[in-house]
């Protein structure tokens, strides 16, 4: 089957700083991928580099098979790549309601009728619909991160990026998310999910990618990936031996 998202020879560095080291890799339809690799290896900047809010210097990035290296990011957005931030940052002063339908109108393009079932029916399946009205500023980390979540469906994404969704969370917390993740995948959209607790991304995800100095140095079946020489050299500092 032909990818949903596909990155070709993708380049991009700050100065020395290289955080695109000719990535290529794919995204199949229905697919759920996994990302790690140390801190400042480039992830989120990839992730910026597919929604379009940084500018790859050399590559290609298709969706659905169509080009999309040139588009900014609101077009990419409407095409159907949406993300989660590490950090999360609602409107603060607005209702979480209010957040998911700056989402639904501005992401997916909806208005009136549509854009308010599609955000109750989101709402609903992150698990905030009983928070609707609350303000998005008095929320806890783990529903700051349902509505990261929430605000990334209200854009009726093909792809969705999630960015350590999983980061702070108690143990307890994240196996709630944990399972909001895996329905939100049931329902057939793409995801990329960058995370640091591993054991939350082996739960969801079908296949893992290791990025280091933004170079892919591994890819494939999760478990095997994290047995592999890179992963060890990479987190445990064993010396490869060939
Ligand atoms: N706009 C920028 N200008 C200059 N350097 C940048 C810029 N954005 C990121 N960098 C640098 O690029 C490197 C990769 O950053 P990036 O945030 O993509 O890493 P990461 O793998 O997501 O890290 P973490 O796991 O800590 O979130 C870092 O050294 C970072 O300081």
């Amino acid at each position: 089957m032909s990818a949903i998202l596909e990155l070709q020879g993708v380049k991009k560095a700050f100065g020395a700083v290289v955080v695109a080291d000719d990535q290529s890799w794919s995204l199949a339809p229905g697919e759920a991928l996994g990302v790690i690799g140390p801190n400042g290896a480039g992830k989120t900047s990839m992730f910026n580099l597919v929604t379009g809010t940084l500018r790859a210097d050399a590559g290609q990035i298709r969706l659905g098979g169509q080009d999309i290296t040139g588009w900014s990011a609101a077009k990419r957005c409407r095409a159907g790549i949406a993300r989660s931030f590490q950090v999360p940052q609602p409107f603060a002063h607005m209702t979480v309601f209010e957040n998911a339908y700056v989402a639904a109108t501005q992401g997916a393009g909806l208005s009136g009728r549509a854009a308010e079932a599609l955000c109750l029916d989101v709402l609903d399946r992150t698990g905030l619909i009983a928070k609707a009205n609350g303000q998005a500023g008095g929320l806890t980390l783990l529903e700051r991160k349902r509505l990261e979540l929430s605000r990334a469906l209200c854009a009726r994404p093909r792809v969705i990026l999630l960015d350590e969704i999983a980061g702070g969370l108690t143990e307890h917390e994240c196996q709630s998310l944990i399972q909001t993740i895996r329905d939100v995948h049931a329902t057939g959209v793409s995801i990329v999910w960058i995370e640091h607790v591993v054991h939350a991304l082996l739960a969801v995800v079908g296949r893992l990618m290791v990025i280091d100095f933004g170079r892919k140095i591994a890819e494939g079946e999760p478990q095997a990936i994290m047995q592999s020489r890179e992963v060890r050299e990479i987190y445990l500092g064993i010396e490869a031996d060939g």
